[in-house]
């Protein structure tokens, strides 16, 4: 898409961009904030933000009541309780460009009717790049721990903030009421040897740092926060008894005083030179740092200069984050290797001469699918306009806010004259079956299945990862050894191991990552029956787009192995009483069905499975207990503030009692439960004239 340039923009077309652009937006931050897996890079995100600022701006008439310049954040995670933020946490204003910067001293200078000789002294520090936490202290005590959320609620995030070491749970001599701000972030090195210890036990990795460390933070299990090593830096503050200090660098003293950490990096400047000064200072030494950083925040000393010149509706109008230009490089493209995934997926991997992005060394970058090699988007559309990557050619890598870097861009001015056209194979480079695209799928697919070694590897990290069968001792690193010995094939050989290879104890405990100890405790951990749950078995055979939750929701529907299989037998032909109850549970779609049911009926895979629950005792599911329950059947919808309970308890109650919870109100909703705040769906419900109930309502009807 050619984008026009805004003073060209008819108002039509403007209002039409803006529509498009708060919905972008909003997903991306929905990606970011709730889910911490971005879709989009940092440097996307800013663009479009500035785009729509921009766009506003020319047309203040058309901003939207939605419009992303007036949000923070993004609308809170199910499952936190909800803390409300007695002083609001703000984000920051960008800059880009070394002018933004100078701007921004006239234009406070301005706001306090200052001269341009009067001095004005800023900090310059670094811009951490974790997620910002609120700790609030009375009396010297730790008390409550909050994420920022939407600025004026965030999660309560307590026990979780109590994990980490660098938060201390008592002050000495501090104010009565102190709210201590700043960042929680993970280390580089941490933040590696966590991915690693993720991929060993085959649990979830990370893309970046940040991920890393808002994913670890809003945890509902504290105990696993516990075991990330997170870490804290304080340099803001929210509600307080008494004043810190009279400037914000002696405010950081006070908070290092206190025990916190504090960036030592920040600087006291004396206008926009110093300010730009410290900025390339700080981005020299930015890749040996240790922790990302994304920018630099100034901000103005003196803190009653900061109070005169207070808030925008989401900004301070006295700070401001001069951002770090997106990490690129052009580097050589050597090789496409092709690697094939648990679900037979090839992926295109880039191999490049080595080059420095941003302080880390890359050699490889993914190329997504054959369409992005082609200059294709997934609607057929040109993306980077139509030019092709080939082997040889002089391209551009990015790495913003990911760690997976990906080729963005070819230069044709450096293509070598024999470059010829990337032809994206159409068998399994692994085992020569036939790799298959099917319509509206981006990705090739290997057809082999088990007999594949690529994906017969991958679908036994799978099983042993520890959302699966969790088994201690065996993690990526032995599943792959013992699938090059000839030890393991499929699941079920797991369980044999002892009895086939008792007597391996002696030839393990002499090969490198071995010792007689985990030699042992594996073979003793996978000797015997296991017990598994059904949730569990279902989620560890590697069933495309059968994830976690589907596999749960499968376990509670089907109750037990048993009715599980029979009923995927029956539904075979994808039609008939047995698929139609299939796509009745809610979060069951077509697709997710189709494949699940392929999967059950596919002999060879089928006999595999057999092989496997011959080993286990299927643990029962517990099943909705429907019987005398008022809503079984009935579709109920949440909407606005739940008080009494949080919407994921609220949800999971009412489906175990037979419920089916939806997300939006239609003539097939039955009963619309609503909090305060409720907003379309209340009126929507009553318009339909449907059963409207308030929470204690709801509490009755359902018994307490
Ligand atoms: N990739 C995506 O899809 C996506 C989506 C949403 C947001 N984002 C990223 O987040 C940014 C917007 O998020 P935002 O509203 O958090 O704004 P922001 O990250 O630009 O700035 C505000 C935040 O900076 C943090 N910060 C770090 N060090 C600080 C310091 N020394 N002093 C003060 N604050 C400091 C605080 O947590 C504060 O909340 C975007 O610019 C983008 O980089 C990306
Ligand atoms: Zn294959």
């Amino acid at each position: 898409m050619t984008e026009i340039a805004v003073e060209n923009l008819t108002e039509s077309q403007a209002r039409e961009e803006l529509r498009a652009l708060a919905a972008l937006l909003a997903e991306a931050n929905r990606a970011y904030h709730t889910e911490d897996a971005p879709e989009i890079t940092d440097a996307e995100y800013d663009r479009l933000k500035t785009r729509n600022a921009e766009i506003e701006a020319r047309f203040p008439a058309l901003k939207r009541p939605d419009s992303p310049t007036e949000q923070v954040g993004a609308p809170l995670a199910d499952g936190f309780s909800k803390v409300r933020h007695e002083v609001r946490m703000l984000s920051l204003a960008n800059a880009f460009a070394d002018e933004d910067i100078s701007d921004f001293d006239e234009q406070v200078r301005r706001y306090l009717g200052l001269a341009s000789d009067d001095s004005l002294p800023f900090t310059a520090e670094p811009k951490i790049d974790g997620l910002s936490l609120s700790l609030r202290y009375e009396r010297g005590k730790l008390i409550q721990a909050a994420t920022r959320g939407d600025g004026q609620e965030g999660e309560n995030v307590t026990a979780n903030a109590r994990t980490i070491t660098d938060i201390p749970n008592e002050l000495d001599s501090a104010p009565d009421v102190l709210e201590v701000r700043g960042e929680v972030y993970m280390s580089h090195e941490d933040f590696a040897a966590l991915n690693q210890r993720q991929a060993a036990r085959g649990g979830k990795t990370f893309a970046n740092p940040r991920n890393a460390a808002a994913g670890s933070m809003r945890q509902l299990d504290a105990r696993i926060t516990a075991e990330r090593p997170l870490r804290f830096f304080a340099y803001a503050w929210g509600a307080l008894s008494e004043p810190l200090a009279d400037t914000q660098k002696g405010a950081i003293e006070r908070l290092a005083a206190l025990g916190f950490q504090t960036n030592p990096l920040t600087q006291l400047c004396d206008g926009p030179q110093e300010m730009l000064a410290h900025y390339r200072d700080i981005e020299t030494q930015r890749a040996m740092l240790g922790y990302d950083i994304d920018g630099v925040v100034y901000k103005v000393n003196d803190l009653a200069l900061q109070e005169r010149l207070g808030f925008r509706s989401t900004t301070p109008r006295w700070a401001i984050a001069h951002k770090f230009p997106a990490e690129l490089a052009w580097t050589r493209l050597e090789a496409i290797d092709i690697q094939v995934g648990r679900t037979g997926a090839l992926s295109p991997v880039a191999r490049l001469t080595p080059v420095t992005v941003g302080g880390v060394v890359v050699s490889n970058a993914t190329l997504h699918n054959e369409d992005y090699i082609a200059g294709r988007d997934s609607t057929g559309g040109e993306i980077r306009g139509g030019k092709d990557i080939r082997v040889g050619d002089w391209v551009q890598v990015y790495r913003a806010g990911d760690v997976i870097p990906k080729v963005a861009d070819v230069d044709l001015s450096q293509r070598p004259a024999d470059a010829r056209a990337f032809v994206f194979p159409t068998t399994c480079p692994e085992c020569g079956s036939d790799a298959i695209r099917e319509e509206g799928d981006a990705v090739r697919r290997c057809s082999g299945g088990l007999i594949c070694p690529a994906q017969a590897v991958e679908k036994l990290k799978h099983f042993v990862g520890r959302s699966a069968f969790d088994i201690e001792g065996l993690g990526a690193k032995q599943v792959e050894q013992f699938y090059t010995d000839g030890w393991i094939r499929e699941p079920a050989d797991i369980f044999t191991l002892k009895q086939r290879f008792g007597s391996g104890i002696q030839q393990l405990k002499n090969r490198e990552g071995w010792g007689e100890k985990s030699a042992s405790r594996l073979f003793d951990a996978i000797d015997g029956r296991r017990r598994i749950g059904l949730g569990r078995l279902i989620f560890g055979l590697g069933i495309r787009h059968v994830g976690e939750s589907a596999s749960n929701l499968l376990a509670r529907h089907y109750g037990t192995w048993e009715t599980f299989e029979a009923a995927m037998q029956a539904a075979a032909s994808c039609e008939g009483e047995a698929w139609d109850d299939l796509l009745a549970i809610d979060g069951v779609g077509t697709v997710l069905a189709e494949s699940l049911v392929s999967a059950m009926n596919q002999e060879a895979e089928r006999a595999s499975m057999d092989r496997l629950v011959a080993h286990l005792d299927v643990q029962e599911a517990e099943r909705p207990q429907t019987e005398g329950s008022p809503v079984a059947g009935r579709t109920v919808v949440f909407t606005g503030t739940l008080e009494k309970m949080t919407r994921a308890e609220a949800k999971a109650r009412a489906e175990s009692l037979g419920a089916k919870v939806s997300g939006s109100v239609s003539k097939k909703t039955d009963i619309v439960v609503v909090g305060p705040g409720a907003g379309s769906k209340e009126t929507k419900a009553r318009e339909l004239g449907l059963t409207v109930l308030d929470e204690d309502g709801w509490l009755e009807l359902i018994g307490g």
